[in-house]
């Protein structure tokens, strides 16, 4: 069976947990556990085809055997670098991550690489306060040579899972078999994320 590995990347809060949980408990649940990176496993059928996903979720705050961005990236077999629309910065920070990724991100072909970097801007539920426009994050896309979503964990259930079927799909068809790398840090089951999601130091919406 085929193991596919996705990093969720983005600076703190910009609702990286969030889309996880969404996609994998089909629940928005609000707080969100910060104090340890993880991985999350889900077997899926894509076309026909059983997949071992991992979803890679890290910590945001400095924490034990953390792994470094490098380490990530090299990881992964696809990217999902989120920032929040209403926070400018998140959205530098995702212009960062995705130059970076394409400077690291040297295996396979260029057509494999265009198809397994996602840029997501969240939170489009607050487009009230939105900071960063819809073009903006088209034309980093662009130039990131990225596929590019706009959604939000807390409204768009479907969008959102649609967004992972489709990046988990591009990775496995990415040929990109990769020799298995180290994981970034420890793993994660799903009864550890439900129970994570609570009791969290709290982040204002
Ligand atoms: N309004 C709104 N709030 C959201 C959305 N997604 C996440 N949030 C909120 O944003 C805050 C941060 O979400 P997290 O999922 O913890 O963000 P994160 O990127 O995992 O943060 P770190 O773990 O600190 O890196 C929480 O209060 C969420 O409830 C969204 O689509 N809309």
């Amino acid at each position: 069976m085929n193991d596919i590995k996705v990093a969720v990347l983005g600076s703190e809060g910009v609702g990286k947990s969030a889309l996880i949980v969404r996609f994998l408990t089909r629940r928005f649940i609000g707080e969100y556990a910060s104090s340890s990176e993880c991985i999350y496993r889900k077997r899926m059928s894509i076309d026909g085809r059983q997949l071992n996903l991992e979803l890679y979720d890290p910590c945001s705050q400095p924490c034990e055997g953390k792994s470094t961005l490098n380490e990530q990236i090299h990881w992964a077999d696809g990217f999902v670098v989120v920032y929040d629309i209403s926070d400018r910065s998140s959205f530098l920070t995702a212009k960062a991550i995705v130059h970076l990724i394409r400077e690291l991100h040297l295996g396979g072909s260029k057509r494999d690489a265009d198809s397994v970097i996602f840029l997501v801007g969240n939170k489009q539920d607050l487009c009230h306060m939105r900071e960063v426009d819809r073009e903006e994050g088209q034309k980093l896309a662009s130039e990131g040579r990225c596929q590019f979503y706009e959604l939000s964990a807390a409204e768009h259930y479907q969008e959102v899972v649609l967004m992972f079927s489709k990046i988990v799909r591009n990775a496995s068809l990415g040929g990109k078999a990769k020799e298995r790398r180290r994981r970034p840090s420890g793993s994660k089951s799903m009864a550890k994320l439900i129970n994570n999601v609570f009791g969290k130091r709290r982040k204002s919406v």
